[in-house]
This record gives C-alpha cells, structure tokens and sequence, in this order.
C-alpha cells in the first residue's frame, strides 16, 4: 500500500534529508518512523503526500508510482491518504462538523451523504455530541480527534500522522496513538512519525528508525520489547 524504493531526497541548497530509503507498509499494517530531529521523518510523509518529491528512487502509494503523477492528478491521488499533523490545522472559525465535512466537499460527495458520513467518524472517535462546537471550545486532545475525524472521513486507504502526539500527556498520547491502530484493524495502511519511543514501545507495533536520513533499523511489531 505504500511503498519507498532506494528513495533519496536532497533539498535545494544541497541538504541531503533521504539517502536510499526502503521499506514497504501493507493494507492493514500500522508502522512507526522514529529517529532523531532532522532525522528526516517528516520529508518521508512530505514525499507520501506529494508535498515533496523524491531526488531519487520511487515512492508507491496504492500501487502508484508517484514520481510520474501529474500535478493535475494530485488532488485526486491525495484522497486516498489521510493525513494528521501535531497542530492540528483545523478551521477555527467553523464548527467540528464543517471542519470534519471539508474532505467530502472537496471530494464531491453529495450533500445527502455527508452528514451520514461526518457523524461516523465523529463516533469513531468520541466526539459525535461536540458536532456544533466550535473548535476552540474542545480540548488539545480533542482537537486532535477532530484532525483525526476529518483525516478519516473520506475512507482513505492509507493514514499518515506526522508527530500526532506531540502536544498531549501521555494518557491523551496513548488514547490517540490506540485510535490509530483501530483504523489499523479495519484495513488502513497507518503510517506514524514520532519521536516518543515510550510510547511507540507500549504499542508494540512496527517501528522503522531513521538516523541522518537513513534506514538504520525495521523492527517487526513482534520483536518491539
Ligand atoms: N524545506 C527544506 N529545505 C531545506 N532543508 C530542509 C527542508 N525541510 C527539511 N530540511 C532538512 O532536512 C532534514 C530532515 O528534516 P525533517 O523535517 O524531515 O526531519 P524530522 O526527522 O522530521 O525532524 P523533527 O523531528 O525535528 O521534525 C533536516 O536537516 C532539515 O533541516
């Protein structure tokens, strides 16, 4: 479902951020990139969702090689990834359920579907009671839910997360990082780049661990003690 192939990513000015990373992720898999800051976790999800492209190497999502998508094909490929970042971005000034909608709008589902479908992944995540609020009047955590509520909306094959955790206590990390794996159980590829290593070590899952740029470790959620 998603896949890095020998992947190397220079920036202009010459940073070398990715040297021949790879490592693939299966529908229904949940993996964790770690590593140390500048380590290069976030270029990895930045090439994923095409905010980036590779210097070298190929980068597959849902069996498309994305090095050779055109700019007029993004939108459509970037609905088949969800993604979650550590400020949440969402929409101040609209309530959850708008914030929530926007990936249904911009993906053109009818308006007789969406509520429906708003109101699921505001279950999925604890939040179906907090539809009309607006978002300052939620907490951090529960912010966080709503990104994830809007990342998931649409069904994306695969969810990305870069630092979802960053800002919460540690019980509020785990509930988050436990959402996760439940998309996880039902099918999603989940990608999750932190730097937390207590708490990807009490999730036993995959953990793949970048230093300098480099795959340096791909540790199989049966061998994370
Ligand atoms: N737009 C950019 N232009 C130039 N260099 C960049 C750019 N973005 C990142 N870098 C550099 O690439 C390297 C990897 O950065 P990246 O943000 O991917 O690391 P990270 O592991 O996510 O770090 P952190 O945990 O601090 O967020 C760093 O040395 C960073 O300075």
């Amino acid at each position: 479902m998603i896949g890095f192939d020998l992947v190397s990513k220079r920036y202009e000015g010459g940073h070398q951020a990715l040297t021949d990373v790879s490592f693939h992720v299966d529908a229904g898999e949940m993996a964790f990139v770690t590593g140390h800051s500048g380590a290069g976790k976030s270029t990895l999800l930045k090439l994923l969702a095409m905010i980036e492209r590779p210097t070298n190497g190929v980068v597959t999502l849902d069996g498309q090689k994305l090095n050779t998508v055109r700019p007029g094909d993004i939108p459509r490929i970037r609905r088949k990834l969800g993604m979650v970042f550590q400020d949440h971005r969402l929409l101040l000034d609209r309530t959850v359920f708008a914030n929530v909608e926007l990936p249904l709008i911009i993906g053109g589902v009818a308006p007789a579907d969406r509520g429906r479908r708003v109101r699921a992944a505001l279950e999925k995540v604890g939040l179906l009671s907090y539809e009309k609020q607006l978002p300052e009047a939620l907490s951090t955590g529960e912010q966080q839910r709503v990104g994830i509520a809007r990342a998931i909306v649409a069904k994306p094959a695969v969810l990305i997360a870069d630092e979802p955790t960053g800002n919460l206590d540690p019980q509020l990390a785990m509930e988050i990082m436990t959402l996760f794996a439940e998309f996880q159980a039902v099918g999603t590829a989940v990608l999750v780049a932190s730097h937390d290593l207590m708490l990807i070590k009490r999730m036993k899952k995959r953990v793949v661990v970048l230093d300098h740029g480099k795959l340096v470790a791909d540790v199989p959620a049966t061998e994370v003690v």
